[in-house]
């Protein structure tokens, strides 16, 4: 919608859609994948055996990180599209509320900047604003590791425990994610911009958020499985905190929000159990300066 209201030609292709994925291919200068985690290898190896210009630019807006590999979005299709320009797209950007053209903004990033720029233009508008960014990974990082977060938000909100434990649970979210994102080579303050902190805010905050239903419908007492079924869309948070479990396991990165997220949704502990080893972790400084 919002590239069309620009003058652009848009086509849009999914599973249920009447045209193929050639039609919607032909001659085309940008490709916009909002896959969710779960289809975008298989996607972007479809999109492989169609001709392309080696101008085309593939920007990524999944938020996710693929099981088998670790690897975000953007390395997928960067893999298998070695010589076209990747952008990822990411910041706080609940559709229901741009849908309804209410304002918000958003981050381009990509290791080559005239590609960030042109999809900056084409995307921005007096009710859309586009930042440009130079740290790709960390973008990427930003809106996939506060699903995490936003899901013990939800729990943290479903079980009523106040406005400063919010507080506190989103800062030291936050922490988390900037350690995480450092060992896998994101800059800090990549995530103290829209991508990261934004996100955070935005996803933690509401309940147009399906990471933070999770959590909300998990704190009420209902099984992983019926919130699941019951929830438009997908929550990608689910998956993601198991990737990076494993992933923080193999790299001994502290992850205690992450593990505790993990602990739930796993079934092996309840909301009040993983508030209380949150609580009751050895006392330490706020930071390791
Ligand atoms: N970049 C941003 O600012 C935002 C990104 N997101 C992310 O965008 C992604 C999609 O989110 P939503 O559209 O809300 O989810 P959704 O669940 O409504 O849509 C995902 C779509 O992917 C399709 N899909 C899954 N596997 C497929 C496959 N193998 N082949 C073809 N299609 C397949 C599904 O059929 C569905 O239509 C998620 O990763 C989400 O985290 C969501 C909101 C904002
Ligand atoms: O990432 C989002 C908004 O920026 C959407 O959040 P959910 O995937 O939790 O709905």
């Amino acid at each position: 919608n919002l590239a069309a209201a620009n003058g652009h030609q848009v086509r849009v292709w999914s599973r249920q859609g009447s045209q193929t994925l050639q039609v919607v291919l032909k001659d085309v200068q940008i490709v916009l994948s909002a896959i969710s985690m779960i289809g975008v290898r298989d996607v972007a190896s479809q999109v492989e055996s169609f001709p392309l210009s080696p101008e085309t630019i593939f920007v990524t807006a999944t938020k996710g990180l693929d099981p088998q590999t670790t690897c975000t979005p953007s390395q997928i299709w960067q893999t298998i599209f070695p010589n076209h320009a990747v952008v990822v797209l990411s910041g706080p950007n609940l559709s229901k509320e741009i849908q309804m053209e209410l304002p918000a903004a958003t981050v381009v990033a990509s290791n080559i900047p005239t590609a960030a720029e042109v999809v900056q233009l084409i995307f921005s508008s007096h009710r859309f604003r586009v930042y440009t960014n130079p740290d790709p990974l960390g973008v990427e990082l930003g809106g996939t590791l506060k699903n995490v977060i936003a899901i013990a938000a939800g729990v943290c909100d479903g079980l009523q425990l106040g406005t400063n434990a919010k507080a506190a649970l989103v800062t030291r979210g936050l922490t988390e994610m900037v350690r995480i994102g450092n060992n896998w080579g994101a800059k800090t303050e990549t995530f103290y911009g829209l991508s990261g902190l934004g996100d955070l805010l935005a996803t933690c905050n509401s309940p147009l958020s399906r990471n933070y239903q999770v959590g909300y419908q998990l704190a009420g007492g209902k099984s992983l499985t019926e919130t699941l079924t019951n929830l438009q869309g997908t929550a990608e948070g689910v998956n993601t905190c198991r990737v990076l479990m494993q992933r923080a396991k193999q790299q001994n990165i502290a992850v205690p929000i992450t593990e505790q997220v993990y602990r739930l949704l796993q079934g092996e502990i309840t909301p009040g159990q993983a508030l209380d080893e949150l609580m009751l972790r050895d006392i330490k400084p706020e930071y390791n300066y």
